[in-house]
Formats: structure tokens, sequence, C-alpha cells
């Protein structure tokens, strides 16, 4: 077929796959005056005709430009309240939710926005919490399911169960399948609607209303609800269908306004700009979706996937408040047209370099939200050169992947290098967040241990058996390895589990380097560790020395650095000098697999020559090797064993550097 025609067909796909809804749904709601506020200063614009694929406008004054006015879904106004949102929002997709799609509400703005009222409401005029289960209690009685609950908060980056009296700490986890675990976090069996009532109102609300401490300052929180609607086996066996998730998110603030508090703020705001460009990216349809950025969004990374459902409510304060005006750009931001939404693989690989070249000049056009939760408060009025060149760097990173894909795509089989990739399956819904091979066993509150106060008889349980493939790698303290290091920026490849990430690589037939890389290893140690130097200094004057974590091998200094653009200054051999950094592309990759299924499969000796593993991590390693045979399958997930991204890719590159030794 004429390409030209191909192009105007695929331009035709893509203008209409941008009539579609986007995955997540983000409407306004400004909320009622309280009694010192009085004067209006949002300014909505609705169709005429309202349909999905037009959004509304909002603006800060009635002579507010297209530039400082932002688009959103839909907005709800003063007088429409909660009811109506539910009504239109929420109703129409529970029948969805009980068949087996998740759900998922934030409740997104500015401090005081009303963002707790809108999920939690009041007695008189019930939140969306409320409204949704008094639906999901009858309809779940109707069919004879089970709904049980769970309430967290996230506090600088911990995760507390609010069910459990002592408030203990839950493990955010991920099994080998890349599916979220919640160590520890209680689960209570809700009948009816009352019950429901007193348990939730009672947890969201104590740090507002209810502090044990009026003297000490409010803690500052994200507050999350989840409801699992959960059916019988044959075998009597609770199964989770589906779950619903409200988070009533944390105010936004602008720390310059609040010194005392900066800190706290800061963390909070990074967290939110975490979760805006997490839906950033699902809107527009990114291949990378950055949940790791911060614990909040690893939590709900089941639940926050575009075969879902996700309604972000955007609270707007009625009276002049900057930080509103702030949230509501964020959350425009995260209302991108979707653009690749009807490319099979084979055309994502036809046309990558289309949407390559398209999705660079997107990213030109809006700031990067990942740099911009990097760079934190305030980083929009950061120089645009410092932008300009973290952008750069993104995109370079962005298509060096890119061209590591297609490499192995158009390799023939019998090429040493290629890998052997398959599409990952597209039924992305696992829906249970707790365990999926063993159903949590709701056991009475009287036969549990440390659970709930005894003010409430609910049932919970501990779910510990769901848990047990993971024991071990729990039982770590976390504070001695720390996790959650971002890395977008400093690695090599950018893979990031099912939902990120096209192809999974499922075979190697590169050569066994990871057998070079055990004989570099070892000689590495033994002609620059200090250790060694050290060993063979005491043996002589008759001391032991331990070669303990302190004692890290160092590296050879390279002599002979070779920049290639210095090498090859014809055009042809720019052309030579663009052919030789792909095919290098491709040798990183394949080196940095190398690595780690060396990680993967070392001995405890083997992995203490490395620089940068010592005692406890090579003993961790081998901990996570005994619950999940590969732990190690992306550069990444060396961030679990504590690793920065900047240690890690100085790590690659010593071994890169050591095999032309
Ligand atoms: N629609 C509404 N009608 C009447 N009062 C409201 C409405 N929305 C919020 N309020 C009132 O505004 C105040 C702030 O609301 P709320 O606590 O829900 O804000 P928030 O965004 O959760 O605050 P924070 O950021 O501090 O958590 C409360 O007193 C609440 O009762």
């Amino acid at each position: 077929m004429d390409p030209s025609i191909a192009d105007k067909k695929e331009n035709v796909k893509l203008k209409k796959s941008s009539n579609l809804p986007r995955p997540v749904r983000i409407v306004g709601n400004i909320r009622e005056f309280t009694t010192e506020e009085s004067k209006p200063w949002i300014v909505v614009r609705k169709p005429e005709q309202p349909n999905l694929s037009q959004g509304v406008t909002i603006s800060f004054s009635e002579q507010s430009t297209r530039k400082d006015s932002y688009e959103l879904d839909y907005c709800y106004e003063q007088n429409e309240g909660n009811f109506i949102i539910y009504s239109k929002e929420i109703e129409p997709l529970i029948p969805e939710l009980i068949n087996g799609r998740n759900l998922t509400v934030i409740a997104y703005g500015a401090r005081g926005s009303g963002k707790t009222y809108t999920v939690k409401g009041t007695e008189e005029n019930p939140g969306l919490a409320m409204l949704a289960m008094a639906r999901i209690l009858s309809k779940a009685e109707e069919i004879g399911y089970s709904v049980s609950i769970s309430m967290y908060e996230v506090y600088h980056e911990h995760v507390v169960d609010l069910l459990d009296a002592n408030r203990t700490e839950v493990q955010v986890l991920e099994d080998a399948q890349g599916r979220t675990n919640l160590k520890g976090l209680s689960k209570v069996l809700v009948q009816s609607i009352e019950e429901f009532s007193n348990l939730f109102s009672s947890r969201i609300s104590s740090q507002k209303e209810g502090h044990p401490n009026p003297l000490e300052p409010r803690r500052r929180c994200h507050k999350g609800l989840i409801v699992y609607i959960s059916s019988c086996d044959d075998d009597n066996n609770l199964k989770i269908a589906s779950q619903m998730n409200f988070i009533d998110l944390a105010g936004y603030e602008d720390p310059r306004r609040n010194n005392e508090d900066a800190l706290q703020i800061a963390k909070i705001n990074k967290s939110l700009y975490g979760l805006c460009n997490v839906i950033h990216a699902i809107n527009a349809n990114e291949i990378r979706v950055p949940y790791r950025e911060n614990k909040l969004t690893r939590l709900l990374k089941e639940s926050l996937t575009r075969s879902n459902h996700i309604l972000m409510v955007t609270c707007l304060n009625p009276s002049f408040c900057q930080d509103t005006i702030h949230t509501v750009c964020l959350a425009s931001r995260s209302c991108q047209r979707t653009t690749q939404m009807f490319m099979d693989s084979k055309k994502r690989i036809g046309s990558a370099s289309k949407l390559e070249s398209m999705s660079s000049a997107r990213r030109e056009k809006s700031v990067i939200p990942s740099s911009y939760a990097k760079e934190g408060i305030g980083s929009h009025h950061q120089s645009d050169s410092k932008k300009a060149g973290s952008i750069s760097k993104e995109r370079r990173i962005r298509s060096d992947v890119k061209t590591i894909m297609l490499e192995k795509f158009k390799s023939p089989p019998g090429n040493v290098s290629a890998m052997k990739c398959k599409p990952l399956s597209s039924s992305i819904n696992p829906s249970v967040i707790i365990s999926q091979e063993k159903t949590p066993e709701v056991i009475p509150i009287s036969s549990s241990k440390t659970l709930l106060d005894e003010e409430h008889n609910f049932q919970v349980s501990k779910d510990p058996a769901a848990f047990t493939s993971l024991e071990k790698v729990t039982s770590k303290d976390p504070h001695v390895i720390p996790s959650g290091i971002n890395s977008e920026k400093d690695v090599f490849v950018c893979q990031d589990g099912k939902e990120n990430v096209s192809f999974q690589i499922i075979g190697n037939e590169s050569p066994p380097l990871s057998e070079q890389i055990r004989t570099i290893s070892k000689n590495l140690k033994a002609l620059c560790a200090p250790s060694s130097l050290r060993m063979k200094e005491s043996k002589e004057s008759g001391t032991q020395v331990d070669a303990g974590d302190s004692v890290e091998p160092r590296t050879p200094v390279m002599e002979h650095h070779v920049k290639i653009e210095d090498r090859f200054e014809t055009p042809i051999n720019n052309a030579a000098s663009r052919s030789f950094q792909q095919r290098s592309s491709g040798m990183k990759q394949s080196l940095v697999q190398e690595y780690l299924k060396f990680l993967n499969t070392a001995s405890k000796e083997e992995l203490k020559e490395l620089k940068g593993i010592g005692e406890k991590r090579s003993t961790y390693i081998l901990e996570l090797r005994e619950n999940s045979p590969e732990p190690f399958k992306k550069l990444d997930d060396l961030e679990d064993i504590g690793l920065s991204a900047k240690q890690i890719k100085g790590m690659v590159k010593n071994m890169a550097g050591a095999l032309f030794n």
C-alpha cells in the first residue's frame, strides 16, 4: 500500500481515538461557601450540547483568556452536591464493579477545598463513599456476595492500618507476578450501612475532629478506603471479585506560605505530583506509568490501570485561593487525549518512530510531569534551561529504549544477541489486592491477636496465610534497607512491569556473559579490592582483617576514554557512528540482562565480590531469591535492595569496563 495512504488511515484512527473518553475521568466540584466566604471567583464554561469528547473550561475571572483557563471533563457547581455527583459518576458504574471491574475515586484539591466532605459527607448530606456503600451492600445482599473493607493512611511515605487500634504499619510489597500485596492490612466484614458508617466515620475523622491531643498539629495525610466485593466458591471460600477505592488526599498547599510545616507540605505535594504523573501517563497512554514514584501510587497500582474505572474529583474552593488554581492546572494537564489506543502490536512496531516523534512533540509542548515531581514545589517557576536539559535527557533515554526494542524485533532468529519477546497478555484486571492464590480468611475479632479496639465488634482478617511466601522479605527492617528511590532519569532501560511495557523478555540467546562477569568480578577483587591488599598487609603484619561491608573493592581507573564523536567526523562516519551507537545500546541491554542474571543466580560469596554489595545486601538478595526465583527482572528492581539509580549505573559501568580489560 502507498505509505501516504497508510499514514492517512493511521491519522483517521488516531483522530477517532481522540474522541474516546479518557481512562481517568477528571471532574471539578466547587464546594459551598463557609460562613466567612462569599465572593465567587470561578467561572465554568460548559458546551451547549454536552458530549463525551468535549470538556468544560474553568477560569478564575470573567475576563480570562484561553491561556488562563483550564479544561476538565466536567465541573459540578455549588448547588449540585454529593448526591448528584454520585448518581451521575458512580452509580452507573456499580454493575461493572460487581462484575469484576475495579473502581477508584480520588478526591483531590487544595487544603480545605472539601475533599473529606466529598468522600465522607455529613449525616444530612452523605458523601460519595457512603452513597456507594449503601448501593453496594444492597446489591451484594441481592446476589449473595459479601463486602469487607480496609482503611489506611499514608503519612510520610508510611502506610498505617486505620482499622488496627495499634495503628500498625502496612508493607506494600510486590509478588513475583508483579501483584501488589498489602502486608498487615486488616479487613473487616461489613453487613449493614450503619456498621460501615460507624466504622468509617470514626476512622476517617479521627484526625480532623477527635484528635487525641488538640495542641498537637493535625497530621496531614492521605486516607484510603478499600471496599472488597467477594463471592463464595463451592467450598465456601471467599474470593475477591473486585474492589473499590476511595482516596481522600491530603490538601495541596504552597509551602512558601507556611514555613513551620514546610517539610511536611513538601512531602505531601511531592506525592500529589506523583499521583498526577500516573494519571497523566494513563490518560496520555504513555508506555511507562511511574507507579514507583511514591507509596500511594505503588499501593494503588492494581487499580490505577487503563482497564479499570478511575474518577478524580478535583475539589475547588469557591473563594479566592491561589492553591486551587495550581491544583486545577495540574488536573487539567492530566486531561490529555489518548493517541495510541488503536495501535496493535504490529503497527506499534511499524510506526514506533512516528509515535516517538509525536510524543516528543507532545512532551515538548507540555512540561513533563515526572520531572515536575522530582523538582518539587514551585518547579514550574524554575528556569527553562534546566527543564530543557532534563527533558532532553529523558527523551534520549526513552529513544534508546525504543531503539533497543526495535532492534530486538528486527534481529534474525539466529542472532546471538537477539532475545525472544512475547506480547503481554492484554487482560490486565488483577482485581485482588491482598492475595489471589489464598483467599483471605475472615476471622472473628475475638480470635485475632492485636486488631480492633473493643468498641466495635467487627470481623477482622490480617490474612497471614496470604503472605507466607513473602514473610522473609518483609521481616527485614525497612529502615536498614530503604526503598522507593526514584530512578526514571538515571537508568538505561525503563521497563516497569506488565502494565508498562509491551514486551517481556522470556529467553536469552546471548553468550553467557554472566560467566564472564563471574570471572571478572573475581579478578576485579583480586586486582583492586583494598580488602585483599589489607588482608595481605595484615597477614604480613600478623593481624587478621575482616572483609565486611566497610571494605569495598575499588574500580580500576580506565585510562583510555575514547569519545566516538571525536573519531568520526565525516558525514559517512557520522552515519557509522550512529549505527555503532545503536549497536552499543543493544550491547548495553544485553549486559544489563546478564548482570541481572548474575544477581539472580550467583552465590553469596560471588555477590559479595561485586562493588556495592556487602554482607547485608548479599544476605538480603539470597532471601529475596528464596521467595521469588528471579527477583531482579529490571534495573529498577535493584532499588529494592537499597541501591540508588546512580549506584546501579556505576556498577553496570564498572562491569562493562572490566569486560574489556
Ligand atoms: N459542599 C459543602 N457544603 C457545605 N460545607 C462544606 C462543603 N464542602 C466542604 N464544606 C466545609 O468546608 C470545610 C472544609 O471541608 P473539608 O474538611 O472537607 O476540606 P478538605 O479539603 O478535606 O480539607 P483538608 O485539606 O484540610 O483535608 C468543612 O468545614 C466542611 O464542612
